[in-house]
């Protein structure tokens, strides 16, 4: 699949500069973790880091990079997989007791809520998630994975095993010197809103998902 078609290559995207803020405690159903927050100079947008367990033995570390997705993480929408993915992500990682979520703020694949929301008003009139974007002017993809890499680095962690159905992060992270060893599926249930663009990831953005 050719790479451009559907995202910028990470070595064609600014590398983001983040700067530290704060750290506190997060109690959650799951596990108590520590949160920091970082603010990204060229946008003034406050991105997450969700920390369990000690890094410093620099065992690769589980690991989920998660978009902002307000519809799916907060408002329960069923269109998408991320609020299941968000959850089921720190279960592993609190039964695991070590590992990290990011937690970038690149709503609607880098394109925004209002834009998102007008992507989502397309689909509902035929297009899918890819051909919606299209239509309004975007790649189907921007994200820009160089979010990760400062906080990475304030965590000292070198390696990953990753959490995603999307090949295409681990090759952006890959291509951004991040050491990424494993893999790690993380499938949810379809059901009668999400079940399209779900398809419509595997067939065309490339994610490992069964029909
Ligand atoms: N532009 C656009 N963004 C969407 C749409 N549905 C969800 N998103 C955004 O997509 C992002 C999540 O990306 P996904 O493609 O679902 O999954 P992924 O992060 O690439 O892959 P996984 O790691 O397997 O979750 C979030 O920022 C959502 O807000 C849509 O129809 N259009
Ligand atoms: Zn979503």
């Amino acid at each position: 699949m050719p790479q451009n078609q559907f995202d910028q290559s990470a070595s064609a995207l600014p590398q983001a500069v983040l700067e530290y803020a704060t750290t506190c405690d997060l109690p959650t159903p799951w596990a108590t973790f520590r949160l920091h927050a970082f603010t990204e100079a060229a946008t003034g947008k406050e991105h997450l880091a969700m920390a369990l367990g000690d890094f410093e033995d620099g065992a690769p570390v589980l690991a989920r990079m998660h978009s902002e997705c307000l519809t799916g993480d907060a408002l329960f929408s069923q269109r998408c997989d991320c609020g299941a993915q968000l959850e089921a992500s720190l279960q592993m990682i609190a039964t695991e007791g070590r590992g990290v979520l990011l937690y970038l703020r690149q709503e609607g694949r880098g394109i925004g809520l209002l834009n998102k929301l007008r992507a989502y008003h397309l689909q509902d009139g035929g297009a899918d998630t890819v051909e919606a974007n299209q239509e309004l002017g975007f790649l189907p993809d921007q994200r820009n994975y160089s979010l990760a890499l400062p906080m990475l680095a304030h965590l000292h962690i070198t390696a990953l095993r990753l959490m995603t159905n999307n090949p295409r992060k681990i090759n952006a992270l890959t291509q951004l010197g991040v050491n990424v060893v494993e893999r790690i599926p993380l499938l949810v249930q379809r059901n009668t809103f999400n079940s399209r663009y779900l398809d419509t990831k595997a067939a065309k953005l490339g994610h490992l998902i069964k029909s």
